[in-house]
């Protein structure tokens, strides 16, 4: 399969540059007239693959609110990842898994490789246990050309605490987390497979992307209050590889069709506006 970085580029330059998440949230699921339950969350599911499935480049179903239902939740999660696979569009599971290597192992099995139930085209992952860590993830993802996006500046505000401390080596965490998927990415074209994760809202920070040379998603844009013209000041000369992705500012226009594609093309537009 050819490598998530180049798939990826390609669907944001037929589709635009827009991931929306999935996240049936129950508050949403009522708005939609849907029961709270695994039945609830697969109608969710049918209508917004169906209405944004040949819109979007990439879809980011958010599986906290899969498990919580468990085996049955889980089961509905399996299910999109096929509907999404016929739209065309890619998958990035967010999930947001981190552990000593020897069970990231056992994550990138799940998330990563070929023929799992859960296999996604890419699947959010966490540094805090160390970059290092994470290798049994980039491995896998590169063997099955699967990606992964590394949490470095996360969009909520507790996050600064941890990722703007500074290390031993006078660089802050986050930078240290971009330094290290910049030399995982190294000479990939047209850009490589390891992404992080910078909120829209995270402002200026002093964190250097430039050298990261994979996509970069942002998560923040509507609901948290970031716009489409943050993603300048967060992201500077990197605007390029940047993915922004939305979850209940296009979702909260459901469930009609027409209203879900008319946000999500309303949101692209305000992007496009950014990043040409
Ligand atoms: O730093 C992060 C990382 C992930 N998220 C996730 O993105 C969506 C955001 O939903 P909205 O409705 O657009 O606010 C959600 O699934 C988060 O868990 C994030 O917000 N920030």
């Amino acid at each position: 399969m050819e490598p998530f970085g180049a798939r990826l580029a390609s669907a944001m330059a037929n589709r635009g540059p827009l991931c929306v998440g999935i996240d049936p949230h129950p508050a949403l699921l009522a708005s939609w007239g849907l029961p709270d339950s695994p039945v609830g969350l697969q109608q969710f599911v049918d209508i917004t693959v169906a209405a944004l499935g040949e819109q979007v480049a990439i879809f980011k179903p958010q599986s906290a609110f899969f498990e919580r239902f468990g085996s049955a939740g889980i089961a509905v999660l399996e299910r999109l990842l096929v509907q999404v696979r016929e739209t065309g569009a890619l998958v990035l599971m967010d999930a947001k898994r981190g552990d000593i290597g020897s069970t990231m192992g056992a994550y990138a099995q799940a998330y990563l490789s070929d023929g799992s139930p859960l296999a996604s085209d890419a699947v959010t992952i966490s540094p805090y246990l160390g970059f290092g860590s994470l290798q049994p993830a980039l491995d896998m993802a590169a063997q099955t050309g699967r990606g992964v996006f590394v949490l470095a500046l996360t969009s909520n505000p507790e996050g600064p605490q941890l990722q703007h401390a500074v290390q031993a080596d006078g660089r802050m965490v986050a930078q240290a987390i971009a330094d290290a998927a910049g030399a995982a990415n190294a000479g990939a074209s047209p850009m490589g497979s390891v992404g992080l994760v910078i909120g829209a809202t995270v402002g200026v920070t002093g964190v250097d992307v430039s050298g990261v040379n994979g996509p970069l998603l942002a998560p923040g844009l509507g609901a948290q209050g970031a716009t489409a013209e943050d993603l300048r000041t967060v992201f500077g000369s990197a605007l390029a590889n940047v993915v922004p992705t939305t979850s209940r500012e296009v979702l909260s226009a459901g469930p009609s069709a027409a209203g879900l594609q008319d946000a999500a093309a309303r949101m692209l537009e305000q992007i496009r506006q950014v990043l040409g």
